[in-house]
């Protein structure tokens, strides 16, 4: 209880300046937002709205105000909810052994909720020997990762390499939207993880993050094939021609 007027005069003061300084933090959050030093998805942004909403809170206990107390409620509910749905989406996560062979190959410093998100586009299917994966020439929407199986590729009818587990094929149509460079064939019983197209090209338009390691990835996978394919090519020319 206050017992004196001068300690009233000293709690409102004090209620006043919390107040301003959760109107501050509002603003500084709202800032760091908008130039994107904080993200709205994360965890730094509902935790300040928090902070700010309790402040503004406190200081109407010396002027009670409704409509102000329940944006104020509703803003620290909306947080909190925010906050859960953030750490369920992270901690309580599940992969497949084929997506965990994918993750560890493809992504790993990926973060498993964004891991998750980008798997959610793909599907495990099934090729068998003879099937053609990908046609040359064609505007393909094959993007796949194989995980068990072999494949050969052929440019012209001709062999000009092999893919087997872990590698990825049909990325560059995908990544440039140019018709596919060759011709994917399943030289035996091949698994492959593939992806849906449209839902992949839209979950990239919308995160930037899932985009960016996805294209380091297959930048980095393109050079690998290329150092295979120049083996295979050397390893043809070192072959004597038959008379
Ligand atoms: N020389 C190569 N070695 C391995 N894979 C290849 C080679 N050339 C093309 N590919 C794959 O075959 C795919 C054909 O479709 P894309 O051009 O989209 O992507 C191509 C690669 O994934």
């Amino acid at each position: 209880m206050l017992n004196s007027p001068f300690e009233f005069t000293e709690f409102v003061e004090l209620a006043t300046m919390i107040g301003v300084a959760g109107a501050g933090l509002y603003i500084l959050n709202y800032f760091l937002l908008q130039i994107g030093i904080v993200r709205g998805n994360g965890v730094l942004y509902p935790v300040l709205v928090i902070v700010a909403a309790s402040c503004v809170l406190i200081s109407m206990v010396e002027e009670f105000n409704l409509a102000g107390s329940i944006i104020q409620m509703a803003y620290i509910a909306i947080s909190v909810i925010g906050l859960l749905r953030g750490y369920l989406s992270r901690h309580l996560i599940r992969f497949s052994a084929a997506e965990r062979q994918f993750i560890s190959h493809h992504l790993g410093s990926l973060k498993p909720h964004h891991a998750r998100k980008l798997l959610n586009a793909a599907s495990v299917q099934e090729f068998a020997k003879g099937d053609i994966l990908i046609e040359e020439a064609r505007t393909t929407d094959f993007l796949g990762y194989v995980l068990s199986g072999r494949t050969t590729i052929l440019q012209n009818g001709q062999v000009i390499n092999v893919c087997g587990s872990d590698e990825t094929l049909g990325e560059l149509t995908f990544g440039l939207g140019l018709p596919a460079t060759a011709t994917v064939i399943a030289s035996e019983p091949t698994t492959c993880l593939v992806f849906d197209n449209f839902r992949l090209s839209r979950l990239l338009r919308r995160n930037r993050h899932i985009d960016d390691t996805l294209k380091a990835a297959h930048f980095r996978h393109a050079r690998q094939k290329l150092l295979s394919s120049n083996k295979h090519t050397l390893r043809a020319q070192k072959q004597p021609v038959a008379a």
